[in-house]
Formats: C-alpha cells, sequence, structure tokens
C-alpha cells in the first residue's frame, strides 16, 4: 500500500500563544483543510501549493517545499529545527485530524522534544481522535460556541470526544467574544462538568486588526461563573499576536 501524504501550510518553530502551556517552545506543523468554517478563523482555508518550512529555528527565513509531502519528508524538515530545544510538537490546522493516516505514520518519526506530541483541535472528529489516541500526550481541544463561530451546533461530537481526550493531558478553550450566548458558554460549562473537572482557558477572539473583542468586565464575570464549577479556569488572550510572532 502506498504512503499517505498531507497538504502543508508551514512547518515553524516559535513560541505557544494560546491556552496553559503559553510561553512554551514549539514546533508547529500546520495542517491545511478544515471540517468547519468558524467566522472568526484566523487561518487561510485555501490548500497551497507549497508548504513554507523554516530552516532554522526562530530564523524567520523560510523555503518552499512542494505539497503534498510524505511523513519522511516531513520528519526529516522537523529533525532540522532542533527538537531537543522545543517542549513539544504542535499538530494544528486547519483541522489535524483530518489527516490520521498520515498521522499515524509521522508521529512515530517525531522523536527528541521534551513533551511530546500536542494537538490543537476543533474537538468534532472523536472517531479520527480514537485512531491516533496513543500516539498523543497533551489535547488542546475546542469547544465551539455556535453563536460566536457561526456554525451549526457540535455538542454531541464535543462530549464524545471529551470523554475520549480525558484520559490524556487535556485543556479546553473556548472562544468567545462580546456578543457570546450566554446560554451557549452555560451550555458549555455542563458539558465540561458532565465530563470532568478539566481546566478551562477562555481565549477572546482576535480581531484582523489585532485587538480583542471582549471586555474584562465580560472576561471575569464569566471566569467567575465558570470557576464556581471548575478548578482551573484561566482567560488568556492570543499572545503571540502581541509578540508579533507566527
Ligand atoms: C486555527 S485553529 C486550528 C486548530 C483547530 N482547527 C481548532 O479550531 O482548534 C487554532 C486555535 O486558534 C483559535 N482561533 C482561530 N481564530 C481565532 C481568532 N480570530 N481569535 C481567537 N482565537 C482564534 C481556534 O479557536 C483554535 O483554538
Ligand atoms: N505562536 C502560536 N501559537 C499558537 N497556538 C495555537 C496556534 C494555532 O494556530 O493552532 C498558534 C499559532 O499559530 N502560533
Ligand atoms: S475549526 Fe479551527 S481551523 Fe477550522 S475554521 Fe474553525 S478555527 Fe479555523
Ligand atoms: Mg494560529
Amino acid at each position: 500500500m502506498s504512503s499517505p501524504v498531507a497538504p502543508l501550510v508551514e512547518i515553524f518553530s516559535s513560541i505557544q500563544g494560546e491556552g496553559i502551556w503559553v510561553g512554551c517552545r514549539q514546533i508547529f506543523l500546520r495542517f491545511a483543510g478544515c471540517n468547519l468554517t468558524c467566522s472568526y478563523c484566523d487561518t487561510p482555508r485555501d490548500i497551497p501549493r507549497h508548504c513554507r518550512w523554516e530552516a532554522r529555528p526562530g530564523s524567520r527565513e523560510f523555503l518552499l517545499l512542494p505539497n503534498p509531502l510524505t511523513p519522511q519528508e516531513v520528519a526529516l524538515k522537523i529533525r532540522k529545527l532542533n527538537p531537543a530545544i522545543h517542549h513539544s510538537i504542535s499538530l494544528t490546522g486547519g483541522e489535524p485530524l483530518l489527516h490520521t493516516s498520515f498521522l499515524l505514520e509521522l508521529i512515530p518519526l517525531l522523536k527528541g522534544t521534551r513533551q511530546g506530541i500536542y494537538l490543537e483541535t476543533n474537538g468534532t472528529l472523536p472517531d479520527n481522535l480514537e485512531r491516533i489516541l496513543p500516539l498523543v500526550d497533551i489535547i488542546a481541544m475546542d469547544i465551539k460556541l455556535p453563536g460566536t463561530a457561526n456554525i451549526n451546533p457540535c455538542w454531541q461530537e464535543h462530549r464524545a470526544f471529551l470523554k475520549l481526550a480525558r484520559g490524556k493531558h487535556v485543556f479546553v478553550k473556548l472562544v468567545v467574544d462580546e456578543d457570546s450566548k450566554p446560554e451557549e458558554i452555560e451550555r458549555a460549562l455542563d458539558l465540561i462538568c458532565s465530563v470532568g473537572d478539566i481546566p478551562l482557558v477562555i481565549q477572546p477572539v482576535t480581531t484582523p486588526e489585532g485587538k480583542t473583542r471582549l471586555k474584562p468586565e465580560i472576561a471575569i464575570t464569566w471566569q467567575s461563573r465558570a470557576l464556581e464549577r471548575l478548578t482551573d479556569v484561566r482567560v488568556i488572550p492570543q499572545t503571540h499576536k502581541f509578540l508579533g510572532h507566527l
């Protein structure tokens, strides 16, 4: 059987700007393609002809690799970024779980970081997660508020997903803005609490101009509400956008 290939957007070394591992050094592997269309999404939807590869960690000089790539090609480029100085490898996108056959071949080739594989996911493809779960160390899972993302609800998928993920180092990210509906935030909290006392990060939407659209009073009110039910609830904007990093 021929080896799977995948379209990649970019492979680079940067500082994790979101969630509870914010500030950690990571290698990012961004897959093209997504099963959702969140209105606030900051990542281009098109599948590029070339993958941008940063040849030296932190250099900001990119070479172009023709898409699609094989697991062996990707692993080689990641090795050149010096995994040993990195906390983990972030699989992101788009939606990385659209590429599970590829990941089953790729992940065993990725060695040498300190904490292994960090999956950044929209949390809607539980069957795909199940296939690669033993190979993943950390899961950053979104629960999508349908009104904020302007998509159909995914509550059932999210519940099945979180149940599978709870055996790992997992946290949930809720992307919110000024207009997020209280009933949807409450529903997300109900969902999390029904699965476990899982850390929650409330992440304000960043606008294309680099501003957040969430008044501090609203953020603090939602944090108080969530802290009545969960032990660890943090409000963290996307810090890499302030740093001007990728
Ligand atoms: C680009 S997505 C890729 C991974 C996966 N598709 C997901 O949605 O989790 C990575 C993270 O960025 C968040 N995100 C995307 N656009 C954003 C924006 N404009 N403001 C704040 N967070 C955003 C997503 O919600 C997700 O947590
Ligand atoms: N620095 C940095 N941190 C991130 N955390 C999650 C990201 C993503 O797009 O998945 C991301 C990203 O694109 N850059
Ligand atoms: S699921 Fe993630 S990549 Fe897909 S549209 Fe939403 S934010 Fe963007
Ligand atoms: Mg991003």
